[in-house]
């Protein structure tokens, strides 16, 4: 490879991608936490979490505000101190090294980039920081540049960037230093809607083409689904489910993510009966003044109070009165609004019997011919399958 001589004149040879992935991805670690906790004096921010990320993967920390994940992702940083338990990087214990000693590398929201250093001084910044010797650090500056596509602005300051571009130094910048893992906290959000979306599909090639392991933080359902290999659902510093985007989508486990992760129906009813099904189980829930709900799940208690969830696309509207009224799964409910949201059409209703809020959705294309008007009575049913319960 042709090394460059000055950061604004020099062309590469050829693509440096090869090189820096082999270099990330053969270094990268996976993070381990074990029974974490961490108070503020009295306060637990984060309690006793238990957490696996795997080397190479794409893991996002989704949750509410105040659910705990940026204290999570400063304590794997070394920023915040753990108050119990142990983390690992790699095969580390590295509960009581600084930033600096535990080789990850944090992006920002802000970028926080230096204001009046040039792209390449910003991104050089942190090898000098390092000694690493003048001509590596010349290698490597070019080379990021030239994967995040910003060779040209080398000698531009932040200020005569767009958000994007300063984002794709920001990101140069934490790779350079060659990181076993990468955190990034909420790095879209800065970022109007058109842009975030492109930058995440950018992120999510990066990550792939470098096989690093990223961690990020975000309260974006949608950021989570597309971009990570495992979703970490945080609620009051608790961990309420792990799983992939597919999973916490499709199989929530607990009423908390189905009602966070999008438009889930919840039902709160009593477990009437427990029969072994293929995977699982089916259970049989008795939702008060509602009707008999099967669900699929893994376990229950005959008698237990619990709920089922069911989302807003999985059901069928149906003319009033039911074909047979005593059918599992189906409600009489009425339409109280109809909106056009583009490509879906959204369909608010009340459960008559109770009141309960429904909502259902279609796509537009399919809700012109089965249209219901406002004012309504309307039978919703559902399958089985998509019926999922929620034991806690
Ligand atoms: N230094 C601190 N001292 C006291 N309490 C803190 C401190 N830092 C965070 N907290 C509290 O810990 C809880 C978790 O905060 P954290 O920043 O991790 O939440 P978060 O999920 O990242 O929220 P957000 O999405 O709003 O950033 C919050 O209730 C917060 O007020």
């Amino acid at each position: 490879m042709t090394l460059p001589v000055s950061a604004s004149t020099s062309k590469l040879s050829s693509t440096p991608i090869g090189s820096i992935q082999e270099e990330l991805s053969s270094h990268t670690a996976g993070v381990t936490l074990r029974s974490v906790t961490k108070q503020y004096g009295s306060f637990t921010a984060v309690e006793d979490i238990n957490l696996e990320i795997p080397a190479g993967s794409y893991t996002c920390l989704l949750g509410p505000s105040g659910c705990g994940k940026t204290t999570t992702l400063r304590m794997i940083a070394g920023h915040e101190e753990i108050t119990r338990g142990d983390l690992f990087i790699g095969d580390r214990r590295v509960n009581d090294l600084p930033p600096a000693q535990r080789n990850t590398s944090m992006m920002f929201q802000s970028y926080a980039l230096f204001p009046h250093k040039t792209v390449w001084q910003n991104i050089d910044f942190g090898l000098r920081m390092k000694n690493v010797p003048k001509e590596e650090r010349t290698r490597r500056v070019a080379e990021i540049l030239e994967v995040v596509g910003l060779i040209k602005f080398a000698d531009r300051k932040p200020n005569q960037l767009s958000g994007g571009q300063q984002q794709r130094v920001a990101l140069a910048r934490a790779l350079v230093t060659r990181p076993q893992v990468l955190l990034l906290d909420e790095p879209l959000s800065a970022l109007d809607e058109n842009l975030r979306v492109r930058t995440r599909t950018e992120l999510r090639r990066l990550q792939k083409e470098f096989g690093m392991t990223f961690i990020q933080v975000t309260h974006g359902q949608d950021e989570a689904f597309a971009l990570s290999d495992q979703i970490v659902v945080m609620d009051h510093g608790r961990i309420d489910q792990i799983g992939t985007p597919d999973q916490i989508f499709n199989t929530p486990a607990s009423r908390f993510v189905a009602r966070f992760v999008g438009d889930n129906n919840i039902f709160v009813g009593k477990v009437a009966s427990v029969a072994a099904a293929h995977t699982g189980a089916i259970i049989e829930l008795e939702v008060d003044r509602l009707g008999t709900f099967l669900c699929r799940g893994q376990a229950a208690d005959v008698g237990m109070t619990a709920a089922c969830c069911v989302r807003s696309d999985c059901m069928t509207l149906w003319p009033y009165p039911p074909s047979n009224p005593s059918a599992p799964n189906q409600l009489t409910a009425r339409v109280v609004a109809i909106e056009f949201t583009g490509y879906v059409t959204r369909v608010s209703l009340l459960a008559e019997a109770t009141g309960e809020e429904i909502v259902y959705k279609i796509r537009t294309h399919d809700w012109l011919t089965q249209a219901a008007n406002e004012g309504q009575l309307v039978t919703l049913s559902w399958d089985t399958e998509n019926c999922i319960f929620l034991p806690h």
